[in-house]
């Protein structure tokens, strides 16, 4: 999804002539009473959020009156910023449909972002299936990112009690600590310094930012997509951030005790061209083989068949976004990088698979072309 065309978040969608450009979906995601209806509460009065649609899954739960409203029906409403405010009470396709009918036929005033708040105990990935399989939501909108609101005080504990918070975070390309205004004492200072070391080691790619700082604003939480807000030019290094994900691949703990300890983070990478096939059989093998347990896969890959212009990867569990490609690298690292976050698997069993489809020799494995080619190799295995 974001891999799609930049949106041009310059002109009103329905200004424009031709096919509009995608508008960027962002979820909001966190358990329950993590903040998450406090921090939109704060950032729908943010100048960055103008123009925003939001979707929430009870309206009544945010106190909106003070943001002067205007009705448009029972459902929808248009907030003195400038942003639209939507229950979705029943189907979130139906939901995202509906606004964006309405938009077109005029009935309310253009949007050009989404930001979709989830309920505390829902999984995201069904929510990114729809926003990555729905024939007509595919070209009306691009996923932007994944903001996890994660409570400072409570939060270690409610990774330890709940799975479902635990992958709420791993997926995430945000996170946003709430609560760190009650973090007042020593013992309270050390637990937070621990719960930051989980979430870097959950999801290492995803900046942490302090809500109560007022780190949490609408620049920095949004606009994570494969685009540069501000150039519009393709950022893998940004999007991809898979250095980070690199550094933390090797500093992971292990506490059998802990959810996180099954889920790892993890990047694959060559230089080398990768063929179409091979790549394809790749994916579908993991897709087939890991599909629940592939909680997301970003990458951007260096096609044999057309190694100037990168294909960009973005999956969720089995479902896989329809490949785009970049019409140029956009930097100098023209390197294959494949980010996975995984449950349950482990990392070494996709690397293997990885290295095996994309013909690259293994440390502990001799080089299929020296063993076959080689007169001096037992004879079942020469060609
Ligand atoms: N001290 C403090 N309290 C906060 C902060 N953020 C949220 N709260 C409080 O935490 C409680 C829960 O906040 P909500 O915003 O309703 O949380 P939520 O994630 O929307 O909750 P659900 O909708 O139940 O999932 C409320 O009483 C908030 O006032 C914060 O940064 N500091």
């Amino acid at each position: 999804m974001t891999a799609d065309t930049p949106a041009d978040t310059s002109t009103p969608t329905s200004a424009r002539s031709g096919p509009p450009a995608p508008i960027p979906v962002t979820l909001l995601t966190g358990f329950l009473g993590a903040g998450k209806t406090t921090l939109l509460n704060r950032l729908l009065s943010d100048p960055g959020l103008v123009d925003t649609a939001v979707l929430i899954n009870e309206f009544g739960e945010i106190g909106l009156d003070h943001l002067l409203v205007q009705h448009f029906d029972d459902a929808t409403v248009l907030l003195s910023s400038g942003c639209l405010c939507c229950t979705v009470r029943g189907d979130l396709v139906e939901g995202l449909e509906a606004l964006l009918r309405r938009m077109d036929n005029g009935e309310i005033p253009p949007f050009r972002r989404i930001v979709i708040e989830t309920t505390g105990l829902a999984d995201p990935a069904p929510i990114l299936h729809v926003l990555m399989m729905h024939p007509y939501l595919l070209l009306r909108l691009r996923l932007d990112g994944v903001v996890t609101l994660v409570d400072a005080v409570n939060g270690m504990e409610t990774l330890d009690a709940h799975s479902e918070s635990v992958r709420q975070v791993a997926i995430s390309d945000r996170i946003a600590l709430s609560k760190t205004d009650l973090v007042d004492s020593e013992p309270r200072r050390a637990a937070l310094a621990a719960l930051r070391a989980r979430l870097a080691a959950l999801a290492p790619a995803a900046p942490v930012l302090d809500v109560a700082k007022g780190e949490a604003t609408a620049q920095a939480l949004l606009d994570a997509g494969l685009y540069d807000p501000a150039s519009k030019i393709a950022d893998v290094a940004r999007w991809l951030a898979e250095e980070k994900v690199a550094a933390a691949e090797t500093g992971i703990g292990h506490d059998p005790n802990r959810h996180d300890d099954r889920i790892r983070a993890f990047t694959l990478a060559t230089d080398a061209p990768v063929g179409a096939v091979a790549l394809d059989l790749f994916l579908e093998l993991v897709r087939g083989t890991h599909g629940s347990k592939l909680l997301r896969l970003k990458g951007i890959v260096k096609l044999m068949e057309d190694p100037e212009r990168p294909l960009v990867l973005h999956g969720v569990q089995h479902v896989l976004h329809p490949p785009s490609q970049l019409p140029a690298w956009p930097d100098e690292d023209r390197r294959t990088r494949l980010v996975m976050i995984v449950r349950d698997v482990e990392p070494a069993v996709i690397r293997r698979l990885f290295d095996a489809f994309m013909g690259l020799p293994r440390p502990d494995t001799p080089d299929p072309l020296v063993v076959h080619d080689n007169p001096l190799a037992p004879a079942t295995l020469r060609r």
